[in-house]
């Protein structure tokens, strides 16, 4: 080791949608998983939010991408550069000497084991000399406070952006586990295409989003009701300007289909329940987390359909990135980690 080299520890959440790096307990990065790249030399460009405002406003030589789909490594060079890019954000300060890094990163508990080198390689490439790897429900379970070592049946269900992962944590393991790819970005999609052919207007995938999270409803109810949201954007026909109100009602029939979905899934994770861990879980109830559990109503929807508590985690965006980092903090102890 040279006089001026050092390692630093950071513990990465890399997901379809956002990237979140922690480095001495604190969030440091929480940037969109996504990278503008130079088309000509393949050299990037931005990364993370810069990278997003680019997305749609491109020319023919730069193309932004994510390179994360469905929770896994859709493009191995892009990955390996956002991790970069996300890593260089942390080191503001250091800019002479790059560290030795060893890192915890979390991977969907369905990943297999193509999916796992595909993540070890790209952090490995970007810097990782000591990478350790944990199942997203795991840190999940971890970062919203759970005693994931006791002999006692948690159940995780984690929303994200492509992927929801159910599963059940027992004496620090996974006993059962259920990874669907219907999750956030197929709600943005059923509203995208609903847009155009409901009201006739074209809306981006950003604009979608923006409606989710507005007016996005699991429930045709609501006790406390949002306001319509006005969207703007060209009629697809005639391409003149629009200007469409949308209430929380249309949104809840349009991603109707997609909810069923990851209730069914819960549904079949809970059949699949050892009957010991199942009384567990009657007891303790069900943790939402990702940033689907977000969504309006979904938590009354599932308790009321299922009959067993769900309880939304305190901050459902971040707690898959906290528990990889108190992983990271314990890469001695928490024998569950991959490496
Ligand atoms: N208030 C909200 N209501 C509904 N959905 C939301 C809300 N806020 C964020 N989301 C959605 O949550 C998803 C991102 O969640 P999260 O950051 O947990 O996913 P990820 O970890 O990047 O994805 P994955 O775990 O699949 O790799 C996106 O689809 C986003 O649109």
């Amino acid at each position: 080791m040279g006089l001026f080299s050092f390692t630093q520890e950071i513990a990465i959440d890399l997901g379809t949608a956002n990237t979140i790096i922690i480095h001495n307990g604190k969030i440091v990065v929480d940037e969109p998983s996504m990278v503008a790249l130079d088309k000509r030399t393949d050299k990037l460009k931005a990364v993370g939010e810069t990278a997003r405002q680019m997305h749609g406003k491109t020319h023919e030589n730069i193309r932004t991408l994510r390179p994360l789909r469905d929770g896994v490594i859709a493009d191995f060079y892009a990955a390996e550069q956002m991790i970069r890019g996300m890593v260089k954000m942390v080191n503001t300060k250091n800019r002479w000497f790059t560290p030795s890094l060893r890192m915890v990163v979390c991977i969907p508990s369905g990943s297999t084991e193509v999916e796992i080198r595909a993540v070890r390689d790209s952090a490995e490439h970007a810097g990782g000399r000591d990478v350790y790897m944990i199942y997203e429900p795991m840190a999940a379970a971890i970062g919203i406070g759970l005693d994931v070592e006791a002999p006692e049946g948690n159940m995780i269900v984690d929303i994200g952006g492509g992927t929801t992962e159910i599963a059940v944590i027992s004496l620090g393991g996974i006993v059962s586990n259920k990874s669907i790819r219907i999750a956030g970005d197929d709600l943005t999609a059923d509203i995208q295409e609903y847009m155009g052919r409901q009201h006739n207007v074209k809306v981006g995938e950003r604009t979608a989003e923006m409606i989710k999270i507005n007016v996005g409803s699991a429930l045709t109810e609501l006790a406390n009701p949002p306001e319509d949201y006005i969207v703007h954007g060209p009629n697809r026909m005639t391409a003149l300007p629009m200007e469409v109100p949308v209430s929380y009602q249309e949104i809840s029939h349009c991603i109707e289909k997609s909810i069923s979905k990851i209730e069914a899934a819960v549904l079949s994770a809970l059949e699949q329940t050892p009957p010991e861990l199942y009384a567990d879980i009657v007891r303790n109830g069900i943790y939402l987390a990702g940033g689907g559990a977000l969504l309006r109503g979904l938590d009354k929807r599932l308790t009321d359909k299922i009959g067993i508590p769900f309880h939304i985690a305190e901050d459902p965006l971040h707690a898959v990135a906290k528990g990889t980092g108190i992983a990271l903090k314990n890469i001695d102890k928490f024998s569950f980690l991959i490496r």
